[in-house]
């Protein structure tokens, strides 16, 4: 059996898909995580793209001991510099390098002659070994370079000390048959290429990220790059998931092991959506809603004369526990936290029972809590460990009839804890909450996405909403739970304000300190 080596970018490249802007916390969670995924390297950010990503990199890298950390960095002193800062306290001090060997991004963006390149290149890598003992370097839009001058970097990049090359796929636009050539090429034409780890990198813009890594495997890669539920930049990366179970089911046409956990796939999935906020399309591979939903007859019919007819993947197989009825109104603090420890959560006694008094409240009003519902619940508390004062909605009503203006009267704490209410009406329901919110928060807003969904099964599974809004300029990202849509869709706005005010508290807490 062949080994191959997941570098998870769910936190780099995927933060990158527009509209997801993760806080530490939240990463942190999610690079957790991924490390009881089995990633063998999480790229955890940019150190030099700002003080969020540096401090994000740096405590994920004082944080995760089973996944090898890394952050990119551009060809440049300053970047490597930084993330030396950030990664200097990693068990295996890793960094990603990566500078653009085609044509169109050395003339138009670069401005520099593939000879100023290849030197820029070298020199980057050499500056880099002197405190990294691990140095990926990827040629940024390798599919669309000229392949001699792709070999002839790499075997430079080489002889200067990196010990993996990447060859991404950076705008999706080779075909498989391609980009497993180029693998094929390099293998055969860089001198000391059997000496480093050979990297795939697919972006997803004519839908064949899949298909392509699956050819640079063929092609003998010895690592893939991916995303969880494919996020990233436009049409996102390769969907890990995809690949992990492809080569599971296929084990026999491939003959290649991963040091990937399949049973916590659904589980990564379910965090990553969450926090982001970004929704997954229900016939989404291996992780969709209707991922093993069968709906006709025909095939439900083959299903129970025997599930192998149309069933290639069961949903045990990913860890999907979802329809599981787990605890009840009647279920004491004990049981709850056996429960909490059983799924994986590690909470203060502070946090568990906050998380447990939110439990009764949904118990009283929710007939039946599923596993989706503790996940949220118990996430939420997980993530929380912010400092800086906030909006806290106290309660919303909402006057509504076919004949009237819909009217919108919110209570909510003011980050001073001051209770405020202010009224507003709107053309409906939720837009009256936003317009009495905005007299709240008393900034700019500006809704710029906003999206209900059902968390679970049945008539009364908890409604999430997710709500993109520029405050004061700023874009961010905010989500929340609720019985009903409209308190999830004003948590929802307030958590989006909020995440902004912790962003600048965090900032001046880092100036100050
Ligand atoms: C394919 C990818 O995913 S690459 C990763 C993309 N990720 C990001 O861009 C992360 C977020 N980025 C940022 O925060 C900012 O772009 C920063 C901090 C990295 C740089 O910001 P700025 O200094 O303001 O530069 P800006 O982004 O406008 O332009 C990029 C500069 O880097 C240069 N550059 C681009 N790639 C590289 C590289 N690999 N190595 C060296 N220089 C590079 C560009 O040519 C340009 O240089 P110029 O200013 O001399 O024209
Ligand atoms: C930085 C590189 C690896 C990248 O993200 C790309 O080329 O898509």
């Amino acid at each position: 059996m062949r080994e191959l080596d997941i570098f998870d970018t769910t936190l780099r490249d995927g933060e990158q898909s527009a509209g997801i802007n993760l806080n530490t916390a939240e990463k942190i969670e999610i690079a957790r995580q991924l490390e009881r995924f089995g990633a063998t390297i999480i790229e955890a950010g940019f150190p030099a793209a700002s003080t969020g990503d540096f401090e994000a990199v740096q405590r994920i890298a004082g944080t995760v001991k089973n996944s090898i950390v890394t952050g990119l960095a551009r060809s440049v002193k300053s970047d490597i510099d930084r993330a030396w800062e950030a990664l200097k306290g990693a068990e295996q001090p890793h960094i990603h390098i990566f500078l653009a060997t085609s044509p169109i991004h050395m003339e138009h963006k670069l401005l520099k002659t593939p000879e100023q390149v290849v030197e820029i290149a070298v020199d980057s890598v050499k500056y880099a070994r002197q405190f990294f003992p691990l140095v990926q370097w990827s040629a940024e839009d390798a599919s669309r370079s000229d392949p001699e001058f792709l070999a002839y970097i790499i075997q430079k990049v080489i002889q200067a000390g990196a010990t993996t090359i990447n060859l991404p796929d950076t705008v999706g636009y080779a075909t498989p048959s391609e980009y497993g050539a180029m693998f094929r090429y390099m293998k055969e034409n860089v001198q000391g290429i059997e000496k480093v780890k050979l990297s795939a990198h697919c972006h997803d813009d004519l839908g064949m990220a899949t298909a392509n890594t699956l050819a640079a495997i063929e092609n003998g890669a010895d690592q893939i790059e991916g995303t969880i539920n494919g996020i990233g930049e436009r049409a996102g990366n390769v969907a890990l998931e995809e690949i992990v179970v492809a080569l599971h089911i296929r084990k026999q046409l491939y003959g290649i092991n991963t040091s990937v956990n399949l049973q916590e796939i659904k589980r990564t999935s379910q965090l990553v959506s969450q926090l982001t906020g970004s929704f997954i399309q229900s016939n989404k591979a291996i992780v969709g809603k209707n991922a093993f939903a069968h709906e006709s007859g025909i095939h439900q019919d083959g299903m129970l004369k025997n599930p192998l007819t149309y069933e290639i993947i069961t949903p045990a197989l990913i860890g999907d526990a979802s329809t599981e009825l787990v605890l009840g109104k009647h279920s004491g603090r004990h049981a709850f936290k056996d429960r909490a420890i059983k799924m994986g959560f590690e909470l203060s006694d502070e946090k568990l029972n906050k998380a447990f008094a939110e439990f009764k409240k949904l118990a009283d009003s929710k007939k039946e809590i599923v596993q989706d519902d503790l996940f949220i619940l118990l996430t939420d508390q997980q993530i929380n460990d912010n400092h800086t004062p906030v909006y806290e909605l106290a309660s919303v009503q909402v006057q509504y009839s076919t004949q009237n203006i819909p009217t919108a009267t919110v209570s909510a704490y003011q980050p001073t804890g001051e209770l405020i209410t202010e009224a507003a009406i709107g053309a409906g329901s939720v837009e009256a909450i936003f317009n009495t919110l905005e007299r709240i928060v008393k900034g700019k807003v500006h809704i710029l996405d906003y999206r209900v969904s059902s968390v679970g099964k049945g008539r009364d599974a908890l409604g999430e909403a997710v709500i993109n809004l520029s405050y004061n300029g700023e874009s961010v990202t905010g989500r929340d739970v609720a019985q009903d849509v409209l308190e999830a869709s004003a948590k929802a706005y307030l958590n989006a304000v909020n995440r902004q005010l912790v962003k600048v508290g965090q900032k001046v807490e880092v100036v100050a300190g």
